[in-house]
């Protein structure tokens, strides 16, 4: 297969440095609704009304971070106690509702990705997996794609690395020096935030931003932050009209 069945921007690079949740899997709605219980239960108890957006508020703190990163962002953007303790409290009991939410329902690959990925290896174009999350090797073999990377960097690598997370680059960067191509010869596929503004950061190619929502805002937003196109689904990056 050539890599005239790729979009033409996608034609110039050597390597794709795909996110995990909500661009490999669909797991990004997974951890919202499991933040959304755990958040709930400290607004609650703190006598707050406005309950955690499991779109708005997980797309402004939470999308893309650590767990701890996200939590403490979360806590501290409603004036709440970010104390390591209150931190850890909250982020322990969203990490016990999302392995229930995973065991119960397990997560799905997207088939757009799952397409994108198999025209890559046809092409002879490495990928690696990359994720803040230390679930994500986890999810990329329950899904039967794990094979497809040639390097995961996730959050459990982050953290024995010492790696600081998105925004930064670093976790980016150290996918593609894993796959022995330059951040300017490689793409990036995001749907959080700080991971295109990572992206962008890192001199990366290509910055591709994955918007699940059928909310221009979000894809203005992407763009914002430094996506240089945004697509609803992967599939849209292979070549139709423009081939
Ligand atoms: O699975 P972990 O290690 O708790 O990491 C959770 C984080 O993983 C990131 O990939 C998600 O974008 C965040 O939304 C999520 O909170």
């Amino acid at each position: 297969m050539a890599l005239s069945t790729l979009v033409r921007p996608l034609r110039h690079v050597r390597a794709v440095v795909f996110d995990t949740d909500g661009v490999i899997t669909d797991s990004a709605r997974v951890h919202a609704a499991a933040w959304k219980r755990a958040f709930d239960a400290c607004l609650r108890e703190a006598g707050q009304d406005r309950m955690f957006d499991e779109a708005d508020d997980y797309r402004r703190h939470v999308d893309g971070r650590s767990r701890r990163d996200g939590a403490a962002a979360f806590l501290a953007a409603r004036g709440l106690d970010t104390s390591p303790e209150a931190v850890r409290a909250v982020a322990d009991r969203k990490e016990r509702l999302f392995a229930r939410a995973l065991r119960e329902h397990g997560v799905e690959v997207y088939p757009g990705t799952s397409r994108l990925l198999r025209v890559l290896e046809a092409a002879g174009v490495p990928c690696a997996a990359v994720s803040a999350s230390r679930h994500a090797t986890e999810l990329l073999e329950r899904g039967r794609v794990r094979d497809l990377f040639a390097t995961v960097v996730d959050g459990a690598e982050a953290a024995r690395l010492a790696l600081p997370g998105k925004p930064d680059p670093a976790l980016f960067l150290e996918a593609a020096r894993r796959l022995g191509v330059p951040a300017d010869r490689c793409a990036v596929v995001e749907d959080a935030l700080p991971g295109v503004e990572a992206g962008q950061r890192g001199g990366f190619a290509l910055v591709v931003g994955a918007d699940r929502t059928a909310d221009s805002a979000s894809a203005a937003d992407l763009r914002a932050h430094g996506a240089d196109l945004v697509v609803r689904d992967l599939a849209e990056l292979l070549a139709g009209d423009d081939a």
